[in-house]
């Protein structure tokens, strides 16, 4: 559905990306994991097609990303950052309605089935009873969960995830990856995240894409990228490898003072 063939990126002559590749099945969830720098966020906006790569080609469905037409690609990929909706005053309802406006004609209002949609999409999100309630009004949780909610009703095939949770606490993180995981399980939902946080992207991610310096280190399953030495390499610190009691996904625990 998405791949990214040899991807390089420079800023005059600063290389932020280079001679990235890897593919994108349909309904798949990777994560994008390295350091701070390592061109995480880069190649999202790359792949969003807001930023162009100096070389390489980056195809959805067979048509690279800069040829595609802004609105239809609207209507296929979302994306989500970590400050999630920007705090503006106006009801949840209307800012997730905002959502449609990709699947919109110049100068259509919304019909009685974009409004059903929201209202579906509330109940999805548990955010029925806050529906009247003013975007600045809400806490960081809150509004990350109406940004998923504009995000659904947009109804892409990918969902573009950068650090969707840093801002949360645990019992709030641990919700809005279990509400994009039950969307995926529902729509069959392509997803791309960017986490930092090695043992949330262990258990969420299918394959882990461990990037460093502009370059894919390695790409894999949990199994094989949640390995000390691996990620001592591209951290500068030894982690302890453990197994999750539940799920026994490998999980991190970081050193000792
Ligand atoms: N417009 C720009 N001009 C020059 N350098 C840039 C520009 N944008 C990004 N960079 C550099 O590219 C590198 C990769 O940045 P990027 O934001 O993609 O990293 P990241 O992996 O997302 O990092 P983090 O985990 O800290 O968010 C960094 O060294 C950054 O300073």
């Amino acid at each position: 559905m998405l791949s990214i063939q040899q991807v390089t990126k420079k800023i005059e002559d600063k290389s932020l990306l280079d001679n990235v590749s890897f593919d994108v099945p349909k309904g798949s969830s990777i994560g994008l994991i390295g350091p701070n720098g390592a061109g995480k966020s880069t190649l999202m906006k790359l792949i969003s097609a807001y930023e162009k790569p100096t070389g390489g080609s980056i195809t959805f469905h067979g048509q690279d990303v800069q040829h595609w037409n802004v609105k239809k690609l609207a209507q296929r990929i979302a994306v989500l950052t970590q400050e999630g909706l920007a705090a503006y005053p106006i009801k949840v309802f209307d800012a997730i309605l905002l959502g449609r406006y990709p699947h919109l004609g110049f100068f259509q209002r919304e019909s009685k089935k974009d409004y059903e949609l929201v209202e579906e999409v509330l109940a999805f999100t548990s955010l029925t009873d806050l529906k009247d309630q003013f975007l600045d009004t809400l806490s960081g949780g809150e509004r990350q969960r109406v940004a998923i909610a504009k995000a659904m009703v947009q109804q892409p095939e990918l969902l573009l995830l950068d650090e969707p949770t840093t801002f949360l606490d645990i019992g709030h993180q641990l919700n809005i990856l279990r509400l994009v995981k039950e969307w995926q399980r529902k729509d069959n939902l392509t997803v791309i995240m960017v986490m930092h946080d090695l043992n949330l992207a262990s258990q969420f991610c299918e394959e882990l894409i461990l990037m460093s310096e502009g370059k894919v280190v390695r790409s894999g399953s949990n199994e094989e990228i949640i390995d000390s030495d691996l990620l001592k390499n591209v951290y500068h610190t030894t982690p302890e490898i453990i197994r999750h009691p539940k799920s026994n996904v490998p999980q991190i625990l970081l050193g000792h003072f």
